[in-house]
């Protein structure tokens, strides 16, 4: 805060009419936007500012023009050597004297720039550093001398979030900033940011110890950005979805973000493929990648979400410090300004972000030149499965749909209440309400079939619980997630092997085996059923394309029991649908494995049944001299047993699968059903086990093998 005879005597420009000159003159433009000139004229009077703009808003206008408007120094504290280095080009460009400090400088630069500052008189009018060399005691009594000359105008933080959520991970020296106002008691802070999250905000200006400070808010709202929200789930191929989208976009330039590696390899030359000027930014060939991007060689970028982190900073954000620092500055000297495509028109989401504000951020990429432009988000439930497993540790699982007002949501994340009218058709769901419903229901059922996990949230009301939860996930949880927990290992079995694999001893006896897989099971379908369970099988979900196959599998075994049976007619397309809904009703929710041996048990029994097995199976009416088997409809999904509730009366016999060939039906029958309507229950592990130690326990007359030899057949067919 300026003292009240300094700011007499330095006359500062306050006056909108004044300011407005200097803003024509050096920048050309006509007027201030927004909250532009309410900062500057805060800080020009002394106060602190808090500035909360959306990327690309502005801010540097905030500092720039009162370092304009009196004579003295603005120090601009920024997290980037290449956004330093890009502003003071552009200020000089300009005329305006701006220079930056950074170790990358020589020492005959630096010490150019302290003498100047030593003057007394400086022409410096913007001094960019870095928050590491602000902190030290040695520059801080510089700017001590500066400031006791009444030199020092104002302190501008550029990207004051580093200080709080970013700040922790990447820029604790951003923390040493609270130092500043210790040393600089009367000199305004001005804060400025667009990323800052409500708490964020707190904690940014808390840090800073600003004292009653001027906050202002712009709108986060991008009206030319368009946000629509495809279902992965309601998809035949997500894939040639996108690739299908990006064609009728035409020749534009686009950014897709994956989670992992694998994802952006593929997708890249799937697109490729499909005729899409494509690169994949992987850690190989990142930097001819994005080179040949930024200058337009290539169309199309897809890069994972922590490659997209450097492209995040290729396009001004901050985000991850020394990945861009050592890509750009040290491999790429001087091509740091021209950088920013301002014409992405497409930003897709190929798996969901991490955050609403790294949602906010990484589609805020697209249309930086205010043409319409397009934020796609694929929304896969795998996908979420995933990602809260990433960010696992979820204390806030409770979500809110992202199908509603997605303006609206991405904007009260932001702590910004609008009218759902504001979105004026920018989104799918204020487009197109009915489409959307449909789809959303679509994904319910499947959803609500396929069990995937406990919570699903598809509201067609927004919630009014703050804002705070949402399909993404709050940036603390973030600190938890890194590209290193995305694991493809999150496969039940692949679980349960791996427990096997890793804890039994090679050397250990049967029963020691037996107990430990009976163990990793039990836990894991323990875990699976609370729905905390941290290997989820969501690789063990039976996928639509597996049931078709299994559809396919049935239709031929149907086909050639015909062909045996030869006096059957029977409508195949529907029994086969039928047979299949029954395995999948019955072991869909289980799992693959369960789910194949039903089928292939199903297959088994088709080559051995007669005709009246056949037709009671199938519940056709023999009477009809012609048999039709009709049924076009699946019918209704009932509850699936779990694996707990299993039929009670699986005999012996049957678990054995010894006594008695695997081929004949009998192997697989229960006591209480009919040969012909039942089909073979597939016993758990400890089903099997616990089965196994009761037979064993009681003399077995029907059986030739021993139980230790039957045991070990079946271990063996597993
Ligand atoms: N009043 C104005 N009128 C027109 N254009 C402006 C005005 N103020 C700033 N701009 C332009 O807006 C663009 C973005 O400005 P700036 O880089 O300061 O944004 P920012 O808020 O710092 O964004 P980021 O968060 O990406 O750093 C620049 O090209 C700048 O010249
Ligand atoms: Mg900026």
């Amino acid at each position: 805060m300026q003292s009240t005879s300094q700011t007499q005597k330095n006359k500062p420009l306050h006056e909108k009419e004044a300011l407005v000159k200097l803003l024509r003159w050096h920048f050309g433009h006509a007027q201030f936007r927004d909250k532009q000139l309410d900062a500057i004229q805060a800080v020009l009077s002394g106060r602190d500012c808090f500035c909360l703009m959306p990327t690309g808003g502005g801010k540097s206008m905030c500092y720039q023009i009162p370092a304009l408007a009196k004579p003295g120094i603005v120090l601009v504290v920024s997290p980037l050597i290449a956004l330093m280095e890009n502003q003071v080009i552009g200020l000089k460009e300009k005329g305006i004297a701006g220079e930056f400090l950074s170790s990358t400088q020589t020492m005959q630069v630096k010490t150019k720039i302290y003498e100047d500052l030593d003057s007394g008189k400086p022409s410096l009018r913007l001094l960019y550093v870095t928050p590491e060399l602000t902190a030290t005691p040695g520059f801080m009594s510089k700017l001590k001398k500066i400031h006791s000359r009444g030199l020092l105008n104002l302190v501008a933080i550029d990207e004051a979030h580093c200080i709080s959520s970013w700040g922790h991970d990447f820029r604790p020296s951003y923390r040493k900033l609270s130092s500043l106002r210790n040393y600089l008691p009367d000199v305004p802070i001005l804060a400025l940011t667009a990323t800052a999250a409500p708490k964020v905000q707190k904690d940014v200006m808390e840090s800073l110890c600003l004292q009653n400070p001027l906050v202002l808010k712009s709108s986060f709202n991008r009206p030319n950005l368009f946000y629509e929200v495809r279902y992965k789930d309601l998809l035949d191929d997500a894939y040639a979805d996108l690739c299908s989208v990006l064609k009728s976009n035409g020749d534009t330039c686009a950014i897709v973000y994956c989670l992992e590696r694998t994802t952006c390899d593929e997708l890249s030359a799937y697109l490729s493929a499909g005729g899409i000027s494509c690169a994949g930014l992987n850690d190989k060939a990142r930097s001819s990648v994005l080179d040949d991007w930024i200058s337009s060689r290539k169309q199309v970028v897809v890069a994972t979400v922590a490659f997209g982190l450097i492209l995040f900073q290729a396009l001004h954000v901050y985000l991850r410090f020394d990945d861009f620092l050592s890509f750009f500055c040290f491999e790429h000297p001087g091509s740091c300004t021209g950088i920013d495509r301002k014409d992405v028109r497409l930003v897709c989401h190929f798996n969901i972000p991490k955050s609403m504000e790294a949602f906010y951020q990484e589609s805020g990429r697209a249309g930086r030149d205010q043409l319409p432009s397009k934020s796609l988000l694929y929304y896969g439930m795998d996908d979420r499965r995933r990602m809260e497993f990433i960010l696992s540790k979820n204390q806030s699982k409770n979500s809110q749909s992202f199908s509603t007002r997605e303006r609206k949501k991405i904007l009260e994340s932001f702590g910004e209440q609008i009218p759902v009218s504001l979105c004026k058709n920018s989104c799918d769901a204020c487009k197109h309400p009915n489409l959307l419903a449909k789809y959303l229901g679509e994904l319910t059922s499947a959803v609500l079939q396929k069990n995937h996990f406990s919570q699903i949230f598809i509201s067609s009301q927004d919630r009014t619980d703050g804002g705070q939860y949402s399909e993404f996930w709050n940036r603390d949880d973030e600190a938890s997630g890194s590209e290193e927990d995305i694991s493809d290992c999150d496969d039940g079995i692949e679980a349960v092997k791996k427990v096997a694999n890793s804890k039994l001893s090679t050397k250990a006896g049967l029963n020691e085996r037996i107990n430990f897989l009976q163990h990793a099971e039990e836990s894991y379908y323990r875990n699976k059923i609370s729905d905390k369970q941290v290997n989820k099988p969501s690789k063990n979900a039976v996928s639509d394309v597996l049931r078709q196959g299994s559809k396919e599998k049935l239709l031929n075994a149907l086909r050639q029991a015909q062909q045996r049976l030869r006096n059957l007619t029977i409508e195949f397309e529907a029994s086969a649908i039928f047979l299949e809904n029954e395995c999948y009703n019955k072991y869909g929710k289980s799992g693959k494995s369960f789910y194949y041996s039903q089928v292939a048990s199903t297959i088994r029994w088709l080559s051995t049944a007669n005709s009246i097995e056949l037709t009671n199976r199938l519940g056709i009416d023999t009477d009809s001299p012609s048999v039709n088997f009709i049924s076009k409809e699946e019918p209704p999904a009932a509850p699936s047993p779990s694996l707990e509730q299993r039929p009670a009366q699986i005999t012996g016999k049957e678990l054995d699968g010894s006594c008695g060939s695997e081929n004949s039906i009998g192997a697989f029958q229960t006591e209480s059903e009919s040969p012909s309507t039942s089909l073979p229950v597939i016993p758990s592990f400890s089903e099997f086990v616990n089965r196994r130690k009761v037979k064993d326990n009681q003399p077995n007359t029907s059986c030739k093998e021993s139980p230790k030899k039957n045991f070990d057949k079946r271990m063996r067919l597993q």
